[in-house]
């Protein structure tokens, strides 16, 4: 299911206000080959977000729908909204080739390994809770209740760590980007270098044919 096509899938997770979104924009910025989904939410859009480009702003009801038509790959509640991710888009995604991020919850992450064990999973930590605490309050996209309610939840979304192939302590950010990189740089060499001996063995086989 990661590797329909020559796609690799990535799962990105990390508490709210970790710097994901952030750090996986920038990514997307330097390297071509990478794209990202954009889930289904039943949260209400923050000022400045679009459907469409940020999430795809879905009613309760529709939702539902979605998820009684098999459309999800995976789905779950998460600070008490619906978050979901199209099956349909990442299978077309793949299938053209593209390296492909899902920047989902730990709950998320667990249905997503079950169906693609291959799938390569990355967790990104603050460097602190005061930290986060401190982005969330800079981002000043959500009021101080949802920031609360979001900090008490970080301890448990931090919990899942060490489920995640590579962890990555964003503090100083140019350098978590780096790293981050490099995880998708190394995938995409290693995945090229397979493909060749396959094609080297293929031509080989046929030669003896
Ligand atoms: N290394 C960093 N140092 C300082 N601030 C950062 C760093 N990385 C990201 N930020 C800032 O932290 C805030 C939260 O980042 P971002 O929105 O990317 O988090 P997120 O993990 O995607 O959160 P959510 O899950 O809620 O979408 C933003 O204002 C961003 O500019
Ligand atoms: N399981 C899923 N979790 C998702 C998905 N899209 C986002 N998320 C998680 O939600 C939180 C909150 O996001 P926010 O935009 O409201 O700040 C975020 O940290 C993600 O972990 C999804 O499709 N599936």
């Amino acid at each position: 299911m990661s590797r329909q096509g020559t796609g690799t899938l990535y799962i990105i997770s990390a508490p709210s206000g970790a710097g994901k979104t952030s750090l996986v924009k920038a990514l997307l910025d330097d390297l071509p080959f990478v794209r990202v989904s954009v889930s289904h939410t039943t949260r209400a859009a923050r000022p400045g977000e679009s459907d469409g480009v940020n999430y795809h702003f879905t009613s309760v009801d529709d939702f539902q729908a979605m998820i009684g038509r098999g459309e999800f790959l995976e789905h779950a509640e998460v600070f008490g909204n619906y978050y979901g991710t199209s099956h349909p888009w990442v299978r077309q995604t793949l299938a053209q080739g593209h390296d492909l991020i899902l920047e989902i919850d730990w709950q998320g992450a667990q249905q997503v390994r079950r169906l693609a064990p291959d799938a390569c999973s990355v967790f990104i930590l603050p460097p602190s809770t005061a930290a986060l605490r401190q982005r969330l309050n800079n981002r000043g996209q959500d009021n101080g209740d949802i920031i609360e309610s979001r900090m008490q939840q970080a301890a448990a979304e931090m919990s899942h760590y060490v489920e995640y192939d590579y962890l990555i302590i964003n503090d100083d950010f140019n350098l978590a980007l780096n790293e981050l990189k490099s995880i998708f740089i190394s995938g995409r060499l290693k995945q090229s270098a397979q493909q060749q001996r396959h094609g080297e063995l293929l031509s080989m086989l046929l030669q003896g044919s």
